[in-house]
């Protein structure tokens, strides 16, 4: 992996973790990249570091371009270790680097690897850091991801460099979104939000607001993971525009499990009656599925619908652990539908419609239920049923 010029001696000098399936839950079956950035300048500054295992090709991207021992200032936009993991041998390398960061930052840094021995600068919102013909400006975003969380702005050369704001979870052999496919790139951006940064949604939208008010010229957005956004920066801005304000499309996003196959029969059914031109509909067993890639649908979907079979008096368990997950993602703007099959005493759709209840979101009417095989007429009466999640959806 070679190091690609941002812009005048702006370099990505990041790993690609091709490999990686899991990121702490997160599927990722495209790997990821933990993306670092050398500005050369009269004071040569590292932005982030890398995942720990990756040190080694950071220091290497790092040699190819400057020696880094003569790093004089490394700043960490974000203390989670997938950015900050090498960050004890990057100063084992650099003996002069001065670090900046937040004060969230910094205690944040002292938690995870006791750095004593180096001087700190704590920034806020407005700091400039002159490095010789450039201009580095800080803009502190807590909570977008994490409360030390910030970006770092070229002035000169206008150049964000937003951490994990605006990233996704790619792995790919090019850097920039126009190369890698902008379509492609903005599909893993919006499961990056979806499953990252949703339950953030009115503070970034907040911080958006504000970052938007200082009026600085974007050229290039260099995020943390993944593409470089180059061609259009604006795209993906403008996406978290929609995304914080939770807009909705005509889409219509089915989860289920099933033991018999009678909830199945009856999630495929739906799909067929739901599926109109102007809706989209996805459908995803949740065994089989991934929950990261349910989320990204569930991003920007208008309907629900959570099937399940009863079992042993409650919902099926991959929709308890679906569910959990989904709680902590609060999403809103949500109209939900329940569907599935019992024995002798429903329980599942009672069980899924308090966890409905409780996350806030709209009921489109009482669950559909049959008991255990769904009869011709009960299908007939489905096709109603269906009538009525499209009318929910186009709404
Ligand atoms: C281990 C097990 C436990 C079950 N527990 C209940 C129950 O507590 N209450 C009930 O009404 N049905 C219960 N059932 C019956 C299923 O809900 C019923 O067979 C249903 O039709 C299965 O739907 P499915 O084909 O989508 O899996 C149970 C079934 C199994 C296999």
């Amino acid at each position: 992996m070679k190091t690609v010029e941002l812009k005048n001696k702006i370099y990505w000098v990041g790993a690609v973790d091709h490999h990686i399936r899991d990121f702490h839950g997160y599927r990722t079956p495209q790997g990821t990249s933990y993306n670092a950035y050398l500005i050369v300048d009269d004071r040569l500054t590292l932005v982030d570091t890398v995942k720990k295992d990756f040190g080694c090709d950071l220091l290497r991207h790092v040699a190819s371009i400057a020696n880094p021992a003569k790093i004089d200032n490394l700043i960490i936009n974000h203390v989670e270790m997938d950015h900050s993991g090498s960050i004890l041998e990057v100063l084992a390398a650099a003996p002069k680097a001065k670090i900046y960061c937040t004060p969230k930052g910094k205690e944040g840094l002292l938690r995870h690897y006791g750095i004593r021995d180096r001087e700190f600068h704590l920034v806020k919102t407005g700091d400039r850091l002159s490095i010789g013909r450039k201009t580095l400006l800080f803009f502190t975003a807590p909570m977008v991801h994490w409360p030390d969380s910030m970006f770092t702005y070229c002035v000169e050369d206008k150049v964000l460099l937003p951490n994990d704001a605006f990233g996704q979870h790619l792995g790919h052999p090019l850097r920039f979104a126009d190369e890698i496919g902008e379509d492609y790139c903005m599909e893993e951006a919006a499961k990056y939000y979806g499953n990252i940064l949703m339950p953030l949604g009115d503070v970034i939208a907040k911080k958006l607001e504000e970052f938007t008010a200082l009026q600085l010229p974007i050229d290039i957005i260099g995020p943390s993971h993944g593409a470089i956004w180059r061609k259009n920066p604006m795209r993906v801005v403008e996406a978290y525009g929609r995304w914080t304000a939770r807009e909705t499309l005509s889409k219509v996003v089915i989860v289920y499990d099933t033991m018999w196959g009678s909830t199945d029969k009856l999630a495929r059914s739906l799909a067929e009656e739901i599926a109109v031109p102007g809706v989209e509909v996805k459908i995803y067993n949740i065994r089989s599925s991934d929950n990261s890639q349910i989320i990204r649908d569930v991003l920007d979907a208008r309907v629900l619908l959570l099937g399940s079979p009863t079992l042993n008096a409650d919902m099926f368990w991959t929709m308890g652990g679906f569910l959990t997950y989904l709680r902590g993602l609060k999403p809103r703007n949500k109209k939900v539908g329940i569907f599935g099959s019992y024995g002798w005493a429903e329980g599942a759709s009672r069980r899924i419609a308090g966890e409905v209840e409780a996350m806030g979101l709209e009921s489109i009417g009482p669950p559909f239920e049959v008991q255990y095989v769904p009869s011709e007429e009960e299908l007939s009466k489905l096709a109603d049923y269906a009538k009525v999640v499209v009318q929910a959806a186009q709404r």
